[in-house]
């Protein structure tokens, strides 16, 4: 209906115009033919009198006007004649032939012939009248009158009229066939596109500069973010997710039911140093960071990996012990793991196996059957860990990360009425890539045993859907987002991860940013005003600090201004060491800041500063506040939560953030410079401008980041995870209700 109005708002001028035009066209034509007609019929008329003038000025001269008649008579025989007169040189009508009106005087004639048309009526049809001087060689003898018949002239008429009507017709049916197919064709290219743009398409990522699109992908883009800063201002507080707002959501939707977490990385770490003492580390981890307030705020069970040397000694007898320490908020039920165990799941089958399979980093995974093993009985050992620790048959179990995905079905056997929220932390890679994996149909079972499973990302809710559809019988529907397998329905959504905002009372106890680059600048030994990038991430082949260094190096040959002025602080923590591509990884990164500090180094002067070390929460506080510029190069990430602690440090709301468009952070946070990390080139250039960017500038970005981070943090993260689950839980007690209702009926 809507693309037939919309043809024919094109049609009905395009009609109207043709219509209009045939109107002028058809007198005009008429005229024409008229005025052509006429010029022949008057050449005509000359040439009769021509042919004549000899014989009538003879006949009239020898006073033998008995000869004229005759004479008249056969001219007139021709067909398109209808009457000749013969008019004297005093203008009297002498003699006329039988066709020719008595009462046309010559002198109406000579009038006639003068006007435009030269036409008249007479009876039995219009003629057109000629008057032609008999020309001897003493001058005008007398003049002839010609009426032609016009009715062949109308005849004629009428046919061109006909020819041109169709003419017209024809050319207005096809302009008007084209006109429609071409206005349908662009419409549905703008409705797509306008769909496209709706979708997102070109609004994350802009568009080509020339692509018909861009200009309205940048109006809407705009508009968008003006709309997302009204309705935050407009709804204040009310939107913010914080601790006490999740606590008042277990209390409430789920009744104060046990929460119970399972994964690799535990929170906190005992360690015996040297000297015997015991000390407590928080383990650089995004899973550790974004999963510990949440446990602070709902209490309950994190069942971990007790990796530590120190673990055995600060368990009690059940392996357990009250963190974060001093202040027993949460319990943590720490898993022993003989070396063989933890070298086959977690170094071999999740590290060698699924971490390159999910990052596309081109390292190749490795899956050996002998890893596939351990990590099957290791998954079975956490999974009667929760078993064990569940107080409730239906408690809420959040499973974390590829380190377990058989964890899920595993529990569900045991725990049917158990809530099971697993989060995959990494990206999920297409179809092909995880095909290639020999466990892919036990690891997607595994992973559907789940209530929820959550991704960072919709593109990996969907590759995640996709590689079920190709590998599993099962039953998708794509609208609900729901994977159906043996009457195990999957809720599969996306849930980006985030951080804990920093509290105000502690925002308020940092030193300020100055006082944070005077001591980072005196500790590095770099010069006053030097300009400083940083990049925190652990030491993994994923995080792009290769392609940074490049970027890096390239900057400083494009800018050489920057040479001894800039300096890239690299702090990296030793991460899977004991996996040689990690080993060989860092020797390599070594190298390349040796030959960076050989082209532009100088005594006192390091372009790079490497620090392979585990920092802690207020040094790396320190560095996010003291750089200029945060470098996130991320290969592939899931969601990179480095570039989220570096906006929440900013309270100066400066300093600028470059990001991979390859970590799933760079879906949320608009207002870094998004790179490609592969391209060092455009890298180079973001760190350049980054460094001369205006200050206002980057008030401007940073304020928009930081109002992001701050309304999208980690409490949102498990609030929106756990209100999924409670509507789950209650759709379930409901069911249950209406089951045990028919049952009692029936008996
Ligand atoms: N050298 C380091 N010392 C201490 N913490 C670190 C270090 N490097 C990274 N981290 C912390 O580890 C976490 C990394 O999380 P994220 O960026 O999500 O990636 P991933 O979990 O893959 O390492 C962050 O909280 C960051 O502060
Ligand atoms: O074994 P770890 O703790 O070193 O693994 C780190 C990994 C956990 O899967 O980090 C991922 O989770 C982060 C938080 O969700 C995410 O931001 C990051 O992109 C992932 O690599």
């Amino acid at each position: 209906m809507n693309t037939l109005r919309l043809q024919l708002r094109f049609l009905v001028p395009l009609l109207a115009t043709l219509g209009l035009a045939a109107s002028f066209a058809l007198p005009l034509m008429d005229q024409l033919t008229l005025r052509w007609f006429s010029r022949d019929l008057n050449l005509r008329g000359e040439l009769v009198t021509n042919a004549l003038a000899e014989a009538i000025a003879d006949a009239m001269v020898e006073s033998n006007t008995a000869r004229l008649q005759p004479m008249i008579d056969r001219a007139a025989k021709d067909e398109r004649v209808v009457g000749i007169g013969l008019c004297t040189r005093e203008g009297t009508l002498d003699r006329r032939t039988e066709g020719y009106p008595a009462a046309l005087s010559c002198d109406r004639a000579r009038a006639v012939a003068d006007s435009a048309p030269p036409v008249l009526a007479i009876e039995g049809g219009t003629v057109h009248v000629g008057v032609h001087p008999v020309q001897t060689s003493a001058g005008v003898a007398a003049e002839l009158v010609l009426l032609h018949d016009l009715s062949f002239i109308e005849r004629r008429s009428q046919d061109t009229r006909k020819y041109l009507i169709a003419f017209i017709a024809v050319l207005g049916a096809a302009m008007a066939f084209i006109t429609v197919v071409v206005a349908q064709l662009s419409w549905r290219g703008w409705v797509s596109g306008i769909r496209g743009l709706l979708r997102g398409e070109g609004l994350l990522r802009p568009l080509a500069p020339g692509h018909h699109l861009a200009p309205l992908a940048a109006d809407i883009r705009l508009r968008l973010r003006d709309l997302e800063d009204e309705y935050r201002r407009a709804l204040g507080p009310e939107t913010e997710w914080d601790a006490d707002r999740l606590r008042g959501l277990l209390r409430t939707k789920l009744r104060g039911d046990e929460v119970i977490v399972v994964s690799n990385r535990e929170p906190y770490i005992h360690e015996i140093d040297e000297k015997g003492d015991l000390f407590v580390r928080r383990p650089a981890s995004g899973l550790v960071t974004a999963i510990e307030p949440v446990m602070r705020a709902c209490s309950g069970t994190w069942v971990a990996h007790g990796g530590g040397s120190g673990d055995r000694k600060t368990v009690d007898a059940h392996d357990r012990i009250k963190v974060p320490p001093g202040r027993d908020e949460y319990s943590l039920r720490r898993i022993w793991l003989t070396p063989d165990e933890e070298q086959g799941y977690y170094y071999g089958f999740a590290n060698e196996g699924l971490w390159p399979l999910c990052h596309v980093a081109h390292v190749r995974p490795v899956f050996r059957e002998s890893d596939w093993q351990a990590y099957q009985q290791v998954n079975r050992r956490f999974a009667d860990a929760v078993i064990a620790e569940a107080r409730s048959d239906d408690p809420i179990v959040l499973v974390q990360d590829y380190h377990f995905a058989l964890v899920p079905a595993m529990i569900r056997e045991k725990l049917p009425g158990a809530t099971i929220l697993t989060f995959w932390h990494i990206p999920w890679p297409n179809p092909e890539s995880f095909g290639i994996c020999p466990w892919r149909r036990e690891l997607l079972q595994g992973l559907l045993g789940s209530t929820i499973l959550g991704f960072h990302t919709r593109f990996h809710c969907r590759n995640f859907m996709e590689t079920v559809d190709r590998y599993l019988e099962a039953r998708i529907e794509q609208e609900h987002s729901i994977v159906s397998v043996q009457n195990t329905e999957t809720y599969v959504e996306s849930y980006p991860i985030s951080i804990e905002w920093p509290a105000k009372d502690i925002a308020a106890r940092w030193r300020p940013a100055e006082d944070c680059r005077a001591a980072v600048i005196q500790r590095l030994k770099l010069t006053p005003g030097h300009r400083i990038a940083l990049g925190v991430d652990r030491f993994d082949y994923t995080k792009g600090i290769l392609e940074r260094l490049h970027a890096v190096e390239r900057l400083l040959e494009k800018h050489p201004e920057w040479v001894g002025r800039f300096t890239l602080v690299q702090v990296a923590a030793p991460t899977r060491s004991s996996l040689e591509e990690y080993r060989s990884f860092q020797d390599r990164i070594e190298r390349v800041c040796r030959r960076i500090a050989a082209r532009f180094g100088s005594p006192g002067y390091e372009p790079v500063i490497l620090l392979v070390e585990h920092h802690e929460h207020e040094q790396l506080n320190e560095l996010y506040r003291a750089a200029d510029v945060c470098l996130v190069t991320s290969l592939h990430d899931g969601m990179n939560l480095v570039c989220k602690e570096f906006v929440a440090a900013r309270s100066d709301e400066q300093g600028v953030l470059v990001l991979s468009r390859f970590a799933g952070a760079a879906r949320e946070m608009h207002e870094a410079l998004v790179v490609n990390p592969y391209h060092v080139e455009e890298c180079a250039d973001a760190i350049h401008q980054a460094l001369v960017m205006p200050a206002a500038e980057q008030r401007e970005r940073m304020a928009s980041l930081r109002m992001t981070v701050r309304e999208f943090n980690v409490y949102r993260w498990a609030g929106r995870m756990l209100s999924d689950a409670a509507r789950m839980r209650l759709r379930q007690r409901i069911e249950a209700r209406v089951q045990r209702h028919g049952a009692t009926e029936a008996t």
